[in-house]
């Protein structure tokens, strides 16, 4: 493992970099001319603070740990370099086992960075080869897979130690081969449950193994995998990164809250969509399946289309309905994020007290949660939806992360419900409903939230701000029909409509199998924001007729899609 020591102070801050009077470029950074044509095809002109400052350093051979912010462009900081070492002497070396192990939590991830590696390689024509395994594998698969042997291996940490112990990966063909070992969001490993696979593995770790380690929060989890894997690591935490607890979510992302009771967040969503109040693409999360799917249903009756994404669909469907979402087949999709509310219910069972101790936990383990959404690169949405809040700040700040990653722009809404009978003073136009329907813990939890974000002071200076768009009259204006529809999604309906959404994934994730083997690229046999209902939405429902919108909504509505416009012209330019 790389010697160098070097304290945090001395490396240079992203003030330094940004301020930089000459524009940062990947040849700057010493990246080679196959690897920034490769990166210009994709569209990726200039490299992000953490490239500037990551790509260099890993380059020279140095152990890296960087902490960077959700979206800032972590993958390409440790691919790229990798990429570019392991061109140097492709087919000069002699090996038993992988150049390059890229160890990640879930399997959504493991197919990202395979995607991403691939089209790099493919548009750098080199010859290297990459696999991904999956834990799912045989052993007979997992051999075949390993024979070559491959250049650059993705997967996660148990599924090694698979390999290992159905012997198709020998102890010293990992010590006479590897280089480079990768653990990409290192935060959610060991909160994902790969300690013990983690700790197994290091014995086999040559000493001289590069090793890498990229987070997006600073945690005692990244800390503990720190010690147990690096040794004397370059530690890069940009200013704009990890620490500073103002400065955690990117700044390119406004945040906005809404205030309501729990009974009126479908009314308020619905007011959001219907009314063209956020931008397209929209990302909204839910903490409960059959949520997802009530709302789903909700929605539905009023002609807007959306997909539920969640962890019980087969993985080969959710891997489409990403790909369809990224690829801009559909605008809205809601994503359960369930694993927050399966743990806290645990802990629920187990006793109160207990679940006093999972609250505290989950403060002081800010990263112990999530399932299919953390550190999945959803394309271009623009607006987050909590529509239920998240169970902790970190999960908030993962969420809010799926929108404005590495130059974009976004924005976030957060339907918080008011805890009972308090009455909040909020500025402007916002709505404060006193209601007894609440779910109290929303409150409880976006305080947590913004004294993690270190925005309790001055109100000027808040980082989360009421939504200023909606006003009280166009919610009001949308009551009776949002009213009317919710009763209709009734539990059954919702179960009804879950079990057999999954019956057709199940079956089109046979079907897929199949045809995507024979038609690789073929997006269209699925089509995820089929309609749930049987029933066509009822004609008056679809369209908000114009006498309902009041002047200011009507105002608020031709402004965005005037941002819009101005938008897709600069697009098109
Ligand atoms: N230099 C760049 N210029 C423009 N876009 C970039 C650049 N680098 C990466 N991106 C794009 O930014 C998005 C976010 O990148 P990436 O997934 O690596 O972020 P991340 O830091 O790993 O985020 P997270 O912690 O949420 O996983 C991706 O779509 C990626 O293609």
């Amino acid at each position: 493992m790389a010697e160098t020591i070097e304290k945090p102070e001395n490396v240079p801050e992203r003030k330094e970099v940004e301020e930089d009077e000459e524009e940062p470029s990947f040849e700057k950074l010493g990246v080679e001319p196959r690897l920034t044509r490769a990166l210009q095809k994709k569209g990726i002109q200039k490299p992000t603070p953490i490239q500037s400052v990551a790509i260099p350093l890993v380059l020279e051979g140095k152990d890296v740990v960087a902490r960077a912010k959700t979206g800032s462009g972590k993958t390409f900081a440790y691919l790229v370099p990798l990429l570019q070492k392991l061109f140097v002497d492709t087919g000069a070396r002699t090996k038993l086992g992988p150049s390059a192990f890229v160890l990640v939590p879930t399997r959504e991830l493991c197919q990202q960075v395979y995607g991403e590696v691939l089209s790099l390689i493919e548009l750098c024509r080199v010859q290297l080869k990459v696999i991904q395994l999956k834990s799912s594998m045989s052993a007979s698969e997992l051999r075949n897979a390993l024979s070559g042997p491959p250049d650059i291996l993705i997967s996660t940490p148990a599924c090694i130690l698979k390999c290992m112990s159905v012997g198709v990966l020998q102890s010293a063909s990992i010590s006479g081969s590897l280089e480079i070992l990768v653990l990409d969001e290192a935060d959610l490993l060991l909160s994902f449950g790969f300690e013990e696979d983690i700790k197994a593995l290091t014995p086999h770790i040559p000493k001289h193994c590069q090793c890498l380690l990229m987070s997006a929060t600073s945690s005692d989890d990244v800390e503990k995998l720190k010690k147990l894997i690096l040794h004397n690591p370059f530690i890069l935490t940009l200013p704009e990164v990890g620490d500073v607890k103002d400065d955690i979510i990117p700044k390119n992302v406004q945040q906005f809250w809404i205030s309501c009771s729990y009974r009126d967040k479908l009314l308020y969503t619905l007011s959001l969509l219907k009314l063209e109040l956020v931008q397209k693409k929209v990302l909204i999360f839910t903490n409960t399946i059959d949520m997802g799917f009530r709302l789903r249903l909700f929605l539905e009756k009023f002609g807007i289309k959306s997909a539920v994404l969640n962890a019980e669909l087969p993985q080969n469907s959710r891997q489409h309905i990403l790909e369809e979402f990224n690829a801009g087949l559909f605008d809205y999709l809601i994503a359960t994020d369930d694993s927050e509310t399966k743990e806290k219910e645990e802990a629920n069972i187990e006793s109160n007290n207990k679940q006093k101790k999972f609250r505290k936990n989950a403060k002081q383990k800010l990263d112990s949660e999530f399932g299919v959404v953390r550190g999945i690169d959803f394309k271009n949405v623009y607006t987050v939806v909590n529509f239920e809040m998240p169970q902790s700040p970190a999960g908030y700040v993962h969420r809010i992360g799926r929108t404005g990653r590495a130059f974009n722009t976004g924005a976030s809404v957060s339907l918080v419900s008011v805890h009972g009978r308090t009455s909040l003073k909020c500025a402007g136009d916002m709505i404060i409903r006193l209601d007894t329907n609440v779910c109290p813990e929303d409150m409880e939890v976006f305080e947590e939230i913004k004294s993690f974000l270190g925005d309790e002071g001055d109100k000027e200076e808040n980082l989360i701000v009421p939504f200023p768009l909606l006003t009280e009259n166009a919610v009001e204006s949308l009551r009776y029909r949002a009213e009317d529809v919710g009763k209709s999604v009734t539990k059954i309906a919702v179960r009804e409509s879950r079990a057999q959404d999954l019956r057709n994934e199940i079956l089109n994730s046979e079907k897929l199998k199949a045809h995507f083997e024979a038609n690789p690229g073929d997006l269209d046999l699925l089509k995820h924001d089929k309609v749930l209902s049987k029933k066509p939405p009822a004609p008056h429902l679809r369209d908000v007729p114009e006498y309902l919108v009041d002047a200011t909504t009507r105002e608020a509505r031709t402004q965005k899609r005037s941002e819009r416009w101005d938008e897709e012209r600069e697009e098109w330019q």
